[in-house]
């Protein structure tokens, strides 16, 4: 379990961390989102122990982590897939981890099998792609088979095979158990990726719940209809209680009323409907509006 209690980060006058409170649990894939700048990045860092706190605490299993040592066997983690010794092989680079931290040489050919590189792994690291690169600090979060991990922006570089590719593993991570969390700036990486969202925008935290909740909340599904006099049903609906937005075609997209009481109405006032349809908002857009406006939201302690 990961867990943050007003955690604060200063670089002088700027706040890029405020008072962030969170929990991480096991056996569910966390998404860690915020836009540019949010402070994600510098949380994730003093989480693994390569940032010291203004003030606040981050622990991983109730102590707070140094990624020394054996680390790797507690927590494993993806920062910057750039930091890497450009004239190593993927195999090199992945065994001098290995031997530094006590683990068995069997493990570097099973991590480079497990994230598709065994025959990249005796080329130059330089010569990787951003994908490739990616891969290779996926296989070493998981060289020491760790109960934790800590992804930054683990989609970014990957292709659409590569992203259904890594949406499986982190699912099938925290399938066996383990603490998963994932951090990125676009929420179509994590809506179907992710079980529970901690959203910070501003170094502050704005939502910390189950993606479901954040979807049906943020989500507000409209209806749109088509009918024979769209005024006139424009002044029904609204009368009802329904938000109605005339679109250019004569249709109208009408929110806070379901679909049976938009057909209710209509038919109590004789207005003949030709279509209805059910569309739900974007979740990307519900979570730039969220973070844009920084609208504090903290959902109660789950
Ligand atoms: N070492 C540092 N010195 C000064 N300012 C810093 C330092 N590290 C981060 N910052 C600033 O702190 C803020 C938060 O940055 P951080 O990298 O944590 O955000 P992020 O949410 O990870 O964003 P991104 O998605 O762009 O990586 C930014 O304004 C950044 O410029």
């Amino acid at each position: 379990m990961i867990e943050a209690r007003e955690l604060t980060k200063r670089f002088g006058r700027l706040t890029a961390v405020n008072e962030l409170t969170f929990t991480v649990r096991p056996g569910q894939v966390t998404g860690f989102l915020g836009p540019n700048g949010a402070g994600k990045s510098t949380t994730l860092r003093m989480i693994l122990g390569l940032n010291a706190p203004t003030s606040g605490t981050a622990t991983i299993d109730g102590r707070p982590f140094r990624l020394e040592g054996t680390g790797l066997r507690r927590v494993g983690a993806l920062l910057d897939a750039g930091d890497v010794h450009r004239g190593r092989s993927a195999q090199a680079h992945v065994a001098a981890l290995a031997r530094s931290n006590g683990l068995p040489r069997e493990r570097v050919t099973a991590v480079l099998r497990e994230v598709g590189l065994s025959e990249a792994a005796r080329r130059r690291v330089g010569e990787f792609s951003l994908g490739m690169r990616q891969r290779l600090g996926l296989a070493c979060a998981l060289l020491g088979d760790p109960p934790v991990l800590i992804f930054d922006e683990p989609i970014n570089g990957l292709d659409p095979e590569g992203i259904r590719w890594a949406r499986a593993l982190f699912r099938r991570l925290a399938s066996e158990g383990r603490t998963v969390l994932v951090s990125s700036h676009m929420m179509s990486e994590m809506e179907h990726t992710a079980d529970h969202l901690i959203v910070v925008g501003g170094g502050r935290l704005i939502a910390d719940e189950p993606l479901s909740e954040f979807a049906a909340r943020a989500s507000r599904p409209t209806v749109t209809v088509r009918s024979e006099d769209s005024r006139r049903l424009s002044a029904v609906l609204t009368a009802a209680g329904g938000e109605v937005m005339q679109l250019g075609n004569g249709s109208l997209t009408v929110a806070k009323l379901s679909t049976s009481q938009i057909g209710e109405v209509a038919f109590s006032n004789r207005i003949m409907v030709y279509e209805v349809a059910v569309t739900s908002g974007a979740l990307e857009e519900a979570f730039m509006e969220l973070t844009a406006s920084s609208v504090v939201h903290r959902a109660a302690e789950s």
